[in-house]
């Protein structure tokens, strides 16, 4: 900021010194040597500037980034039944980018402006205090109307990254699951929709661009008009020999830099502004405390752990339909070890019920016991580590098979390469796995191998198998490999079985039928087969009468 001052020095040095020659270099000199240290010291404080802000903007992004995943990913189970994933995938990236710009880049653009700014008012209050005066009272307005823009930013920013989050919702549900949308053949109406929410996106940038342009033009206009006064009035100050030409030289530049330093500072209020905006739903993810805590609570010592699950009074309905009561005072007891078959037409709430037991949502009423002890009193992280599920449809991550199954444990790090043979062997899985050229090493999911639904699953089982667990909840297919796994699997433990058929619910030590929202029948297999009007063997008729129908249309 002191490199205007000298050049008007130096201006003045070349018009006072006359034809002095001697005086006027020895001058010059001396001031262009000043002028170099400045412009040395500048672009050194400029590059510094430039790394520290942006080395901290990433740090910012970086952080705000894990502190928001974090929190996403200990919500209760309930809170995804209501948000979707698109839009929480946007509030990660896309949110997260816009705020760490407008508290980075932006911050370091508006610093310099404030200096800026000061410095040169200064200057000109210095140089010329009347000038100075008479040329700054262009301010007020200007910073009015910068106020409003800024005021109008944030609205318009919340409402582009809503619009935006509701279109990467759309992508995201369509790209994943893109054998449905092909299937349908439904490719352009989809590209259409998808354009329809971009369009909304679209609409919210051309509005902001207008307001944009209308300001931005009144902010260069009133810049330009600051530079008119200067050399009007100081033309005169000058007339009336109250100024030099250095003086007005440096004071013009200085109204320069105070312009530029004016129109830096309103636009980052207005980016400050854009990303208060655009962080308003990021606060409110950040800040939601989820409504039962994810790892606090009573872990039973192992040996006091024999795995008795008891079902009192239950009553429930999911959050996001609290209408719709799913059981309403269901009783049932699986003693320690043994096989529980849970059966039930479709929608009654057999994985409800295995919900419930993984603590994934509380019951209205009612407790549910784990050896005499209320599961709302134990950690449920602990809970979980100890109850092994293996669902028909496994989600495997796109990872290595290794580490897929090593995710199992409760330190998948600690766990060795024999552990995961092992759980592979057990689980029928380890002739299929070393069959692929990479064996263990191969990825599967996205880019990777697609295994078959067989083979999901007894992956599934040796993830399962890693686990300490005690209880196992299933609900898996009847292909003969998988359940030979599943029946290592389930040796010495607590089981509930979703059971879709016949075969499996015979191995079970005892069947519950789900009706009307609570256990209606419960009983053994043939018991229950014998009750001729009984719920469970209307169940068994209508689904071997199915399978009738099935053959006859083979
Ligand atoms: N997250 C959820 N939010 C709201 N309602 C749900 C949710 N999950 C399931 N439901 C509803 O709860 C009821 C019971 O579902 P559940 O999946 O437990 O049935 P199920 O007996 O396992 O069915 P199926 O044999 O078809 O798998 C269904 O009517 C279903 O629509």
């Amino acid at each position: 900021m002191s490199a205007p001052f000298l050049l008007g020095k130096v201006i003045d040095t070349i018009y006072t010194t006359g034809t002095d020659t001697e005086t006027m270099t020895a001058s010059l000199t001396s001031l262009c040597i000043m002028l170099t240290g400045v412009f040395l010291c500048g672009g050194a404080a400029n590059a510094a500037r430039v790394y520290l802000m942006q080395t901290s903007g990433q740090k910012i992004v970086r952080n705000l980034r894990a502190s928001l995943f974090s929190s996403i990913l200990r919500q209760e189970v309930g809170f995804f039944d209501r948000s979707r994933t698109g839009e929480l995938i946007n509030r990660l990236s896309a949110d997260t980018a816009v705020v760490g710009r407008s508290i980075t880049d932006n911050l370091s653009d508006g610093l310099r402006a404030v200096a800026q700014a000061a410095a040169g008012v200064s200057m000109m209050f210095y140089i010329s205090p009347s000038l100075a005066s008479f040329v700054l009272l262009i301010v007020p307005p200007m910073a009015g109307l910068a106020v409003i823009y800024g005021r109008f930013l944030r609205s318009i920013s919340k409402r582009t990254q809503d619009a935006l989050a509701q279109a990467t919702q759309l992508a995201e549900e369509r790209i994943s699951n893109i054998r449905t949308v092909r299937a349908f053949g439904k490719e352009l109406s989809e590209v259409n929709t998808y354009t329809q929410k971009i369009d909304q996106v679209f609409t919210l940038a051309k509005k902001e661009a207008v307001i944009g342009a209308g300001f931005f033009g009144v902010t260069g206009l009133s810049g330009n008009i600051m530079i008119l006064s200067v050399l009007y009035k100081g033309g005169l100050l000058m007339a009336s020999q109250h100024m030099t030409v250095g003086e007005l030289s440096s004071f013009l530049m200085y109204t320069f830099w105070v312009g530029i330093g004016i129109a830096g500072l309103s636009s980052f209020y207005s980016e400050l502004m854009k990303g208060f905006g655009a962080g308003t739903r990021l606060w409110q993810l950040l800040d939601r405390k989820p409504e039962f805590p994810l790892n606090e609570g009573l872990a039973l010592p192992p040996d006091q752990l024999k795995g008795q699950l008891e079902f009192c009074d239950v009553s429930f309905a999911y959050p996001a339909r609290k209408e719709a009561p799913i059981f309403q005072n269901l009783n049932l007891l699986v003693p320690a070890g043994s096989i529980m078959a849970v059966v039930g037409s479709s929608g009654s709430g057999k994985s409800t019920l295995v919900s419930l037991l993984l603590r994934l949502y509380d019951p209205d009423n009612g407790i549910i016991y784990i050896d005499g002890h209320d599961i709302r009193d134990l950690n449920p992280y602990w809970l979980r580590s100890h109850i092994g599920t293996v669902s028909q449809e496994p989600v495997l991550f796109s990872c290595s098979i290794r580490d897929n199954i090593a995710y199992g444990a409760v330190d998948p790090d600690a766990v060795t390469t024999d552990d995961i043979y092992r759980a592979a062997k057990v689980s029928n899985a380890y002739n299929f796995i070393q069959a692929f050229p990479k064996g263990f090493d191969t990825v599967v999911g996205e880019k990777g191998v697609l295994l078959s639904g067989g083979q999901k699953q007894r992956i599934a089982i040796a993830r399962a198998l890693l686990k300490v667990s005690t209880t196992i909840a299933l609900d898996a297919e009847n292909e003969f490999l998988v359940q030979e796994a599943l029946e290592r699997l389930m040796e010495g433990r607590t089981v509930v079985i979703i059971a879709h058929r016949l075969s499996t619910i015979q191995n079970a030590n005892a069947v519950a039928v789900l009706d009307q929202r609570c256990v209606a029948e419960c009983g053994q297999h043939r018991e229950l087969l014998g009750n001729r009007h009984g719920l469970f063997r209307k169940l068994m008729e209508k689904q071997s009468f199915l399978q009738e129908q099935k053959q006859a249309l083979r």
